[in-house]
């Protein structure tokens, strides 16, 4: 198959006619509904969409986080599906970095013990001409030896970033990163996520509610009861606005 310049064939991650159902019976919650997708290498993809869409979940059980109901997940070669847990947090250690919006650090450990606690994790040695390069790379070499509670938010969710690209990861997956974050900030951090696609071909999925958050994308995914009902390439942010609106309006109409 021909592959287009600037288009890399190799998938980071795929998932197949994904469902997830929450609960049985008639209080049974589709939060997926048949979702098949691929984040390939190298790229940065925000997923977007109204509150309830599916958006966390499909994060999570892509992640292997969560299992899906039905369908199939594959983390670069590795297929989710019937992993044991053991086989499935090892896969997460090593290939997976996670940011989320409540940064989620260690409140009792240093900066630096957060950022090293994966790579120690997963019992490799820590490769510290890497890691210096994180550290710098977040401009936290000052801060080191701070505990997270000394931190802003910012510079916490730096820590947060650092902690998962310490291990190298293929895929990162973020769930709102920027959401409690002021816009100068939220720019920092997206511009952090922005090279770890542009320097280190690190692939990037990131939930956002934020128009502007999702233009550092180079695709945007809107989901809708548990759908994707847009697949854009690189919008600017003034047209995922628009695309949101449009959205909204149809589902208002459906629903009078
Ligand atoms: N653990 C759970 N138990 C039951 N229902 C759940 C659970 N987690 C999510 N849901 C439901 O699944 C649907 C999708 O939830 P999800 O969190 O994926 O949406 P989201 O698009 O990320 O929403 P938000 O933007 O508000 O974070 C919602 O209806 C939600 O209430």
């Amino acid at each position: 198959m021909p592959v287009h310049v600037g288009q890399s064939a190799e998938a980071a991650v795929r998932v197949e006619r994904l469902t997830r159902t929450y609960g049985t019976g008639p209080q049974a919650v589709t939060a997926l509904a048949g979702v098949d997708v691929t984040f390939h290498a190298g790229t940065f993809t925000a997923v977007m969409g109204p509150s309830g869409s599916g958006k966390s979940t499909l994060l999570q059980t892509a992640a292997g986080l969560d299992r899906a109901t039905s369908g199939r997940v594959w983390v670069g070669g590795t297929e989710l599906t019937g992993l044991s847990e053991t086989r499935l947090t090892k896969l997460r250690r090593d290939r997976i970095g996670f940011v989320f919006q409540a940064f989620n650090l260690v409140a009792a450990l240093t900066v630096e013990d957060n950022i090293v606690l994966p790579s120690r994790l997963s019992g490799g040695r820590p490769d510290h001409a890497w890691l210096h390069h994180v550290i710098e790379r977040v401009g936290l070499r000052e801060r080191l030896h701070h505990r997270p509670s000394a931190l802003s938010g910012g510079q916490q969710q730096r820590v947060a970033i650092a902690r998962a690209l310490a291990t190298r990861p293929d895929v990162i997956f973020c769930d709102e990163p920027t959401g409690a974050l002021d816009t100068e900030t939220a720019a920092d951090v997206l511009t952090l996520l922005r090279a770890a696609v542009d320097e280190h071909r690190q692939t990037v999925v990131m939930v956002t509610h934020d128009p502007v958050a999702a233009s550092y994308a180079d695709r945007v995914l809107v989901l809708a009861d548990g759908r994707i009902v847009r697949d854009l390439p690189q919008p600017g942010a003034d047209r995922i606005a628009e695309q949101l609106a449009s959205l909204g309006r149809r589902r208002a109409e459906v629903a009078a």
